[in-house]
């Protein structure tokens, strides 16, 4: 299994290039983590649609302090689905960090048990459940002030080579 620090040349994309030439785990010791890379939809801090995710570790795990605005309303005064998803989705991609692997989104899914508001802060966790080869089962809650869970979430990420972002060409996969 390639790591990162492994960079290779290749892409046909110098962004891609210069992403994998730049990456490095952080330290174990840090808490603060960094975003993916400056455009990440979820935590680049660069990206005006983005939704600037800050992420620690908290024990084995990560969590993030966090509001929905106006750019993710779904029904008036709810976050979209597909941002609290989106939210979700990026903060799992932190628990690499924790392991020191690079893996992508196999499977996520997402039970929201009450509206997630605007405006309005939440706590947000995520944990590795299990590991079996390169499969990472996650699970991840966001809860409100008053400590009451309002949505979980249960991803599989699948560790990849760097070769899997280098690549240009990805063939669909019919199982
Ligand atoms: C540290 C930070 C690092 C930064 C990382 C990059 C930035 C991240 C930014 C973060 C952004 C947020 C993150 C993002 O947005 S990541 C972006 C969104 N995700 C993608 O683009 C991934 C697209 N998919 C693929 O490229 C391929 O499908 C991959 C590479 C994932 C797997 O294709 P591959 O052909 O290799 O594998 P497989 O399909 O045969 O499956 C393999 C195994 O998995 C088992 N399986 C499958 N489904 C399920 C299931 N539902 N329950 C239980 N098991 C399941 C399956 O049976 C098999 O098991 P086995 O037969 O081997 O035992």
């Amino acid at each position: 299994m390639g790591k990162a620090s492994d960079a290779v040349s290749g892409s046909s994309d110098p962004d891609v290039e210069d992403w994998v030439r730049s990456f490095r785990f952080p330290e174990s010791g840090s808490p603060e983590l960094p975003p993916h890379h400056p455009n990440c939809l979820g935590c680049g801090p660069a990206n005006p649609h983005g939704h600037r995710l800050s992420v620690r570790r908290c024990g084995d795990g990560v969590h993030a302090h966090h509001r929905f605005d106006s750019r993710h309303v779904g029904a008036p005064t709810i976050a979209h689905g597909g941002a609290v998803a989106t939210v979700l989705d990026d903060l799992f991609g932190f628990l690499l960090y924790t392991v020191g692997e690079l893996a992508v989104t196999r499977h996520l899914a997402i039970d929201y048990l009450a509206p997630v508001l605007l405006d309005t802060p939440y706590t947000l966790r995520a944990h590795i459940h299990a590991r079996d080869g390169r499969k990472l089962h996650l699970r991840a809650t966001i809860e409100n002030d008053h400590a009451h869970v309002v949505t979980t979430a249960t991803a599989l990420f699948l560790i990849v080579d760097i070769d899997h972002f280098l690549t240009t060409t990805h063939q669909p996969h019919h199982r």
